[in-house]
């Protein structure tokens, strides 16, 4: 098969873990014989450096002929002074609205090698493994006014919804409960928010075309709560851009670190953005300290949403496992007798991995 990939590696260790993305799909390309063609393209600071606009026109442009597009992370300190509209992260926000990709699936699983490397107790986290679906193209992210007034003595943020909006979100996750383990919970603020009140009411129309789902509502407070005392009773969170935000990067906790969360930002076509969960990390930035394996993981999921490569995805998440089982890992990850190595040697471990591996095993075990 042949594919066209944008990369987008933006800032900070974004440049880092996409070179890992790369190279995985590389090996993906070689094993099953595919033909992907890369093109990057600049986003975010980078791109406010070298063009003076955090999403420039031949950005958007590649972007919009791909098959699909890898972006690794924007944002850090450098822009931090910028007013909104200039920042790093306004070319992200851009690019997901430019391409309508309004539903962010950010799967939360725990790998067994992995148990103990979460500061939860292992009891609590075993057998987590749950799906996030968050809303990501409208709220408080895209709002308008969204503005200080009055001598800058007053600041108004909008959280805004279109019903459709809402409507093919919650679709999305009901799609996606109904081929997981059919429980949906809807997470909202409905005992405030006006905008919670009609996504409820929404959940609670659509419930009828998915009979099979059990549909529960819970406020985002309790939620958050509970995702850390009691993950297990998940299985698809529905939830809007900004508690999705938020909640997933609490989730991460569960699988050892943010450096393991994969995403795929999608539309209904098929056309996807795949994305780490986590941020260009100015911290460790330039260290090889990144741990590739977000990046590697959202590389599975653009395998399998934008390119129907079931079985090319599946290797690639048990080659990840594979090499976790031997016990290679990034200093963000605690592992009992671990063989803590660089952010560039674990992509090239799960990258031998993958060009090696027996695929006729069984890779459901990968899994707690
Ligand atoms: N998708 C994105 O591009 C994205 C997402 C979140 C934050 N950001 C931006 O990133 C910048 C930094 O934000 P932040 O520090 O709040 O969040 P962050 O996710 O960059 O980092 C939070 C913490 O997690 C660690 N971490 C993150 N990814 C890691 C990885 N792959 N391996 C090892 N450790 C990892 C960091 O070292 C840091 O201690 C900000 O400008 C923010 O706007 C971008
Ligand atoms: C950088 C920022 C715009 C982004 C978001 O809020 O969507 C990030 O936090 C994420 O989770 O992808």
């Amino acid at each position: 098969m042949k594919k066209h990939i944008v990369l987008l590696p933006g800032d900070g260790i974004g440049p880092e873990v996409t070179q890992a993305a790369k190279k995985m799909l590389e090996a993906v390309a070689e094993r099953y014989q595919h033909t992907f063609t890369f093109e990057s393209q600049e986003i975010g600071g980078s791109a406010i450096d070298s063009q003076g606009t955090p999403l420039p026109e031949d950005t958007i442009e590649a972007c919009k002929k791909a098959d699909a597009i890898f972006l690794g992370a924007v944002g850090g300190p450098k822009w931090d002074h910028l007013p909104g509209h200039m920042r790093p992260e306004k070319g992200l926000l851009g690019i997901r609205k430019q391409m309508e990709l309004f539903a962010n699936l950010r799967p939360v699983k725990a790998f067994q090698q992995l148990l103990h490397a979460s500061p939860l107790k292992p009891e609590v986290v075993a057998g987590s493994d749950l799906l996030i679906v968050r809303e990501l193209t409208g709220g408080l992210y895209f709002g308008e006014p969204s503005e200080r007034k009055n001598n800058g003595t007053q600041v108004v943020d909008t959280l805004a919804y279109q019903k459709h909006e809402i409507e093919r979100i919650v679709e999305k996750a009901f799609e996606s409960a109904r081929v997981r383990r059919k429980h949906l919970t809807s997470v909202d603020k409905a005992n405030v928010l006006e905008s919670s009140r009609m996504w409820r009411e929404i959940v609670e129309e659509k419930k009828h075309d998915y009979p099979e789902v059990t549909v529960e509502h819970m406020l985002v407070d309790a939620a958050a709560m509970k995702l850390v005392t009691n993950p297990t009773a998940f299985d698809v969170i529905v939830t809007e851009n900004m508690f999705g935000d938020i909640l997933s990067d609490e989730a991460s906790v569960l699988t050892g670190s943010l450096g393991m969360l994969p995403s795929a930002s999608i539309r209904t076509d098929g056309v996807g953005l795949y994305e780490p969960v986590h941020g260009s990390a100015p911290d460790i930035a330039g260290q090889d300290k990144a741990n590739p394996l977000a990046a590697i993981l959202s590389v599975a999921m653009m395998l399998k949403h934008s390119f129907q490569m079931e079985e090319e995805a599946e290797q690639v998440e048990k080659a990840v496992a594979d090499v976790l089982a031997e016990r290679f890992h990034t200093s963000d990850l605690s592992i009992s007798n671990g063989v803590k190595v660089s952010g560039s040697v674990l992509a090239k471990k799960v990258v031998e991995q993958l060009s090696t591996s027996d695929t006729t095993e069984n890779i459901m075990r990968c899994y707690v």
